[in-house]
């Protein structure tokens, strides 16, 4: 971009920038999981459905889950674009891009407001049928020698009394602890989600993804916490649905890159309501692929579609309620000299502020030897995130 700037950060700079969030039509806001690195994307000077329309330096957007359209909605249905204004916090630092924009201390004065928007929130919808949906499957799976694991969704809708922030949303977000926050917003619609997955990060070279799948909740204290651990580490029905994610993540990228490094056990990913089995795999991008070539082949993984992939997307498509749209999807940002990085939107919502409600979203592997009652728990848990934010809880535990 024409217009580099680079300073200190200033106390007062977070707040602003959260703000600037909300004044723009369209943005992107990624956090990383480490905390060590926050993008803000302000404006668009170019946006399109599919990212290979698009030409510049830095490029955010998500694709849909697949292929069915969610009604009324741009954004569920993939957006990309070319950030007018990209600003980047790490280290301390800020760093400014734009073609535009020549001043960042003067744009940013503009962003002086705190705004707090306190919304109320009911349900309107919930899928009060899941279990036993989920119960019909298990039985598929069962009696079917083919399909083995569905990550089975499920939609909970609340009716917003008031618009939601984004700069609300994204100082509510702190809470969650040891996951990504991502934002993305396009006109009056945005999606929100507090995800532990990586799907992809790629910096000069170096592949690193995960397989995260395999879930149990935390305990409430720390006794009760490391043996809820180790039974996740020792259960056979969550160790078989997670090799599921790793051999396939495996099989997926192996012609993709070289020095393939995948450790042979799972350790455990903790965050504030689930700890997951979780296994870092790393490898060298050959030169010839891109970001997005590891991306398509890799989307999605048996942690969000299931195995084998298209008997798994076939049942999802005829048995979930609604489309899934940027649920579970790809999410992120991607630079042109090939380093990007896309997570999984998954513990999320999408606002539809037209509408005046909030779609939460949370699924579950299922496998022949799951407990529906438990797997519907289980999505009870994976909601709290969305619905913690939705009640306006930023106390920090
Ligand atoms: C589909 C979701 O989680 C996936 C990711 C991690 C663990 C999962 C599990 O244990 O079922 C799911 O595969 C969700 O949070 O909505």
């Amino acid at each position: 971009m024409k217009y580099h700037f680079s300073r200190d950060l200033c106390d007062s700079d977070r707040a602003q920038l959260n703000r600037a969030l909300d004044f723009f039509n369209i943005t992107a806001y990624f956090k990383t999981v480490d905390g060590q690195e926050e993008l803000f994307g302000f404006g668009a000077q170019q946006e399109a459905d599919v990212p290979n329309k698009l030409n510049g330096t830095m490029i955010f957007g998500g694709y849909p889950f697949d292929q069915q359209v969610v009604e009324n909605s741009k954004l569920m249905n993939g957006i990309w674009f070319v950030p007018i204004i990209f600003v980047k916090i790490t280290q301390n630092i800020v760093i400014f891009e734009s073609d535009t924009v020549e001043n960042f201390n003067e744009w940013l004065t503009k962003f002086k407001t705190i705004a707090r928007s306190k919304v109320v929130s009911h349900v309107i919808t919930s899928e009060l049928d899941w279990t036993s949906r989920t119960q019909k499957l298990i039985n598929t799976i069962i009696s079917n020698d083919k399909l083995k694991k569905v990550v089975f969704g499920r939609q909970h809708q609340y009716a917003l009394s008031d618009t939601l922030l984004a700069s609300t949303l994204v100082h509510a977000l702190i809470t969650q602890k040891n996951t990504y926050h991502v934002i993305l917003k396009y006109q009056k619609e945005m999606f929100v989600s507090a995800t532990p997955e990586r799907l992809v990060k790629v910096t000069d070279g170096a592949v690193t993804t995960a397989a995260v799948a395999g879930t149990i909740r935390r305990g409430n204290t720390q006794t009760e916490d490391k043996l809820l651990g180790d039974m996740l580490l020792n259960s056979h029905k969550n160790q078989q649905e997670h090799r599921y994610v790793v051999n396939s993540i495996y099989q997926k990228i192996q012609n993709m890159t070289t020095s393939l490094n995948l450790p042979p056990q799972p350790i455990l990913l903790q965050n504030r309501q689930l700890q997951h089995l979780y296994t870092p795999i790393s490898a060298r991008l050959i030169k010839k692929y891109t970001v997005l070539d590891i991306v398509n082949a890799l989307h999605p993984t048996p942690a969000l579609g299931g195995v084998p992939q298209k008997q798994a997307l076939d049942y999802i498509r005829a048995h979930e309620r609604s489309p899934r749209g940027l649920f579970a999807a790809p999410i992120g940002y991607y630079t042109s000299n090939n380093s990007g990085e896309f997570v999984v939107g998954i513990r999320s919502m999408y606002i539809n502020h037209a509408a005046h409600t909030a779609t939460l979203f949370a699924g579950a592997g299922i496998v022949s030897d799951s407990n529906a009652t438990q797997e519907y728990q289980e999505t009870n848990l994976k909601l709290e995130p969305m619905r913690q934010l939705l009640k306006g809880d930023v106390n920090d535990n």
